[in-house]
């Protein structure tokens, strides 16, 4: 029977963990942390997560300030808050929550954060501090991956690491981080070939393609890690909607270990930006 990695109390511990340091600023005399959230629009996931990453800066002492906008705001009054927030030194950090409105072009919004605020690590500083081994700040999606990880294997070097799915949120900056650890890696896309066959040599698989029940139980070989990163809503026989990774992790018992959806890479999201925001904090304070 494989492991189940429990990414929800991974994720207690890493919220603890960033509790503790905001309480250490404090009683040092510094500033909360202060995480500034702007959601444009109404999309009904993109609420909910967003209420999550308030209520869980509430529990863990970081101060969020919510900005609302209405789906119809213009490109420029979003480009002009957040101007407002990179001048602004009670601000740490900075989250534009995606997808955003389809007339709002998003990576000139997410390239106008300022790098050292920019605390998804989307912005093209980071990506390339990333990529270069440099520092800056990691996305947080893959920055849950690796410590999931973590929790499973010592030792990356030589192993073979498959991605499933090249975006610039998770596939990209998940492989960087492997590559980092010495893995050797191979990111696949739709237009890969076999990749059955690709994802049977794999001694961990990072499935990131936003495909239900993508990665068959024939497409994992015996004690391979699986990590899970699809979130898709579907409804089933009896009209209930639920929520489905990329992995048919019931075909997966002869893996050493699997993350479950939910429950597993979603929370540890959340918290990495937790802790992102209170890295952000501690060096602006050095700065
Ligand atoms: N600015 C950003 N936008 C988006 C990001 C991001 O990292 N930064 N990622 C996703 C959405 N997301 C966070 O924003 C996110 C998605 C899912 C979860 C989560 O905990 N999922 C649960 C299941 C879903 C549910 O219960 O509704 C789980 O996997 O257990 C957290 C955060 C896109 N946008």
């Amino acid at each position: 029977m494989a492991q189940i990695i429990d990414g929800k109390a991974l994720a207690a511990q890493v919220l603890a963990r960033t509790a503790a340091e905001v309480a250490e600023i404090v009683a040092a005399g510094g500033d909360a942390p202060g995480l500034a959230v702007i959601l444009v629009g109404n999309d009904p996931a993109s609420e909910v997560y967003v209420g999550r990453k308030i209520a869980q800066c509430r529990k863990a002492g970081i101060r969020s300030i919510e900005h609302r906008l209405p789906a119809d705001t213009a490109q420029d009054v979003v480009l002009a808050l957040i101007d407002e927030l990179n001048a602004d030194p009670k601000v740490h950090g900075i989250l534009v929550q995606l997808p955003l409105p389809k007339h709002i072009d998003a990576a000139l919004v997410l390239d106008r954060i300022d790098p050292g605020k920019d605390v998804d690590g989307f912005h093209p500083v980071n990506v390339g501090r990333l990529s270069t081994g440099t520092g800056g700040l990691v996305p947080c999606t893959p920055l849950g991956v690796m410590l999931l990880l973590d929790s499973v294997i010592d030792d990356y070097r030589g192993l073979n690491v498959v991605v499933i799915g090249k975006s610039n949120i998770v596939g990209k900056p998940v492989s960087m981080l492997l590559l980092e650890r010495e893995a050797t890696v191979t990111v696949t896309h739709i237009e890969t070939k076999d990749l059955p066959d690709v994802a049977r040599k794999a001694d961990i698989i990072v499935a990131a393609a936003g495909a239900p029940h993508l990665v068959r139980g024939y497409w994992v070989k015996p004690g391979a890690v699986v990590i899970d990163v699809g979130i898709t809503r579907v409804v089933d026989h009896d009209g209930n909607t639920k929520i489905v990774g990329d992995c048919a992790t019931h075909e997966l018992d002869h893996a050493k270990a699997v993350t479950p959806v939910p429950g597993g890479v979603g929370p540890m999201t959340i918290a990495c930006l937790l802790s992102n925001t209170v890295l952000a904090a501690k060096r602006a304070a050095v700065a």
